[in-house]
């Protein structure tokens, strides 16, 4: 080994070892920007919106990356420099439960992304995550903010027999800021004191790669004969492999050094002259850098940004301006105080039937094989502007806290705590999926709650029948600007079969479909659907006649029946796939209209969900909840009263 070599492979052990020293070393700075959970960090900060998987890229660039715990064990970190694998192209070992390579990584869009840019000289932000084993000291939280770095190389190498593609980050203002520094950190090269890497052409395919590793120079070009063999002609070891310094250590020049902008975004502010709309827009339900502590905030509150750190607790909020009724009127679809217009659609199989009553345009749908139905009341004017009506309770709604916040959800797939996109709050019974906390008595409740109440058990009377009990339930949602709620189901335990809801404010797009181990017969372990399956799902008339066939073999053999139920699918040709039914029912909700689901059927075979069309919309929603349904700790602490409310649709002029 020459002296050079021997001084080169010293410093590369050296710069290893600094970064990979155990126990980690605290920290000489704090982050200005950090989280505790993913949806906090995703939904505040606009470099890293990726809820999966450790890169952020949209439209062609890159734009954030993450490290978390999956790291490769060529990983590095320093002060300024950033090594690291290309995210994806892993899978997980069904035995250990580790991700794992299984082939080839390919470029996917993600590195073309980094390409382009490293073309355009677009830096990107880096965030390290507090399980990350190559993070040269101990990150003071779940998530914590770097800061601008420039992508600098995207190079293919071997790792355990698989192509894997690599890059190297250069932090953008070198040596400025360097939190995540330990206090001593001891540098034995920095950025640009050695000689460039090494280029060579490959004597194969002609083309220039850099030497990245001591051991020597390889060709890096993944289709080439020579990739990844040394001089010798062989593959490296991987475990002797260090990198090379002058790689390692390079200074890449860029035409410029700007920050494209703040890693803390601004609170967002309101125009001095008030727009309708602009303090519940899209932008007004992003999370928040709190300006005390860097912490990443979620928007949870209905009123306004709260910091959840509890040495803080940072407070702010917009003024709102009120949405008067009459501006949610949509002029291609004017209102009168006759029928108003249907704008519902359906598959064939669903059975409509129509009525006009009460200056309600009812639209019944039946679903073949369900005992029950869905029926939307689509309000006119008259029903909209009586006193205590829609218009008045849209107005109360906005003007009154009746707190809504959103609510932790109960399945997290992501680290911290994980929030329901829309706001919520209960009057009357608990509705037991949601917190103790969000329940409140209908005693001092605003009268848009009593009201919708009073209203509902009328509409529920007149549409069931004698087929429903009393609500003694009101779940008030309230959606800002793009919130939506996905397919979901009513029909938890200790419901009644009959859910009323009441839409006020901007329209939203109901639709429902068949649950996809209905449609397609097969349930998520892969066993054949045991429920007799509804007209319309995938291969109807062999299911039907099957489901018929084994009921009596259910009664008589049990064993059988359990084979014969893990049989089905691969008998009948069914599929396991991720295609979702289509929507059978899709209905336009507008301001003060009714939708009552009657049945247990339906939440059983059916998922329905609900998309925004405007800025500002509240779904107050009835329910009979049985006490009994729930345990001791879930009653409330106050008395669930009768409904005292007399309101009467049919007292309205009627509609010409
Ligand atoms: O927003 C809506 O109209 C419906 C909400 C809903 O499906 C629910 O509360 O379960
Ligand atoms: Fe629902």
């Amino acid at each position: 080994m020459s002296e050079e070599e021997s001084r080169l492979t010293d410093l590369a052990e050296q710069l290893t070892a600094v970064a990979t020293l155990l126990p980690k070393p605290a920290p000489s700075g704090q982050p200005s920007v950090w989280a505790d959970g993913r949806q906090a960090l995703c939904e505040t900060v606009p470099y890293f919106r990726s809820y999966q998987g450790g890169g952020y890229c949209t439209g062609g660039f890159a734009h954030g990356f993450m490290f978390d715990k999956e790291s490769h064990e060529r990983d590095y970190m320093d002060a300024n420099v950033v090594i690291s694998r290309a995210s994806g192209g892993l899978s997980k070992d069904k035995a250990t439960g580790d991700m794992v390579m299984e082939k080839d990584q390919t470029e996917g869009s993600q590195v073309c992304s980094v390409r382009n840019s490293v073309f355009h000289y677009n830096p990107v932000v880096i965030i390290v995550g507090e399980n990350n084993p190559r993070s040269p000291s101990l990150p003071p939280h779940p998530y914590c903010v770097l800061d601008w770095f420039k992508p600098t190389h995207v190079w293919f190498e071997k790792s355990q027999g698989k192509k894997i593609i690599r890059y190297r980050f250069e932090k953008l203002k070198p040596y400025n800021g360097c939190w995540w520094a330990p206090r001593q950190m001891y540098e034995p090269v920095g950025l640009g004191d050695l000689p460039p890497a090494v280029k060579k052409q490959c004597r194969a395919c002609s083309k220039d790669s850099l030497q990245v590793y001591i051991q020597g120079w390889m060709c890096l070009q993944p289709e080439c004969s020579l990739f990844w063999k040394l001089k010798n002609g062989l593959e490296p070891q991987e475990a002797d492999l260090l990198y090379d310094p002058r790689f390692m250590k390079q200074h890449t020049s860029w035409p410029h050094s700007s920050e494209p902008y703040d890693l803390r975004p601004e609170l967002m502010k309101v125009c001095s002259l008030p727009i309708i709309g602009q303090d519940v827009s899209y932008a007004a339900w992003k999370g928040f850098v709190c300006p005390e502590c860097g912490r990443c905030n979620s928007r949870e509150s209905w009123i306004g940004w709260e910091c959840g750190n509890t040495n803080c607790r940072f407070k702010y909020s917009l003024t709102h301006t009120l949405i008067p009724p009459n501006v949610l009127h949509d002029p291609y679809y004017p209102l009168s105080s006759n029928y108003a217009f249907s704008r519902d659609k359906c598959l064939p199989l669903i059975k409509t039937k129509l009525d006009f009553a009460h200056n309600y345009r009812i639209n019944y749908f039946e679903i073949p094989g369900i005992d029950g139905f869905v029926v939307h009341l689509i309000a006119n004017k008259t029903v909209n502007e009586e006193v205590g009506g829609p218009d008045d309770m849209f107005v109360e709604l906005q003007q009154t806290d009746i707190g809504l916040r959103r609510r932790p959800l109960q399945m997290a797939m992501v680290k911290g705590q994980m929030l329901t996109q829309h706001f919520l709050v209960n009057y009357g019974m608990p509705y037991k999926f949601i917190a103790a906390t969000a329940s409140r008595s209908f005693d001092g409740a605003v009268d848009a709650i009593k009201n919708t109440r009073s209203r509902l058990n009328w509409a529920a009377r007149y549409i069931a029948k004698g087929e429903y009990r009393e609500f003694n339930e009101v779940l008030a949602l309230g959606y800002f600007e793009k919130q939506a709620i996905d397919y979901h189901d009513d029909g938890e335990f200790g419901l009644g079969p009959t859910i009323a809801t009441l839409s006020l404010g901007a329209p939203g797009i109901m639709r429902l479909r068949l649950k996809a181990k209905h449609y397609h017969g097969i349930s998520k372990n892969g066993n054949y659907t045991e429920a007799a399956p509804l007209p319309g799902s995938i291969k109807y008339d062999a299911r039907k006649a099957t489901h018929d066939n084994i009921q009596l073999l259910k009664t008589t053999d049990r064993d059988a029946y359990r084979r014969k139920i893990k049989d089905l699918p691969q008998q009948l040709g069914l599929v396991k796939k991720t295609g979702k039914a289509p929507d059978a029912i899709t209905m336009t909700l507008g301001h003060g209209d009714i939708v009552i689901m009657h049945g247990a059927g339906i939440q059983e075979y059916y998922e329905h969900a609900v998309g925004p069309s405007g800025k500002l919309r509240f779904a107050l929603t009835c329910r009979y909840i049985d006490p009994e349904s729930l345990k001791p700790g879930e009653r409330p602490v106050y008395t669930v009263k009768l409904d005292e409310g007399t309101y009467d649709g049919s007292s309205l002029p009627p509609a010409a």
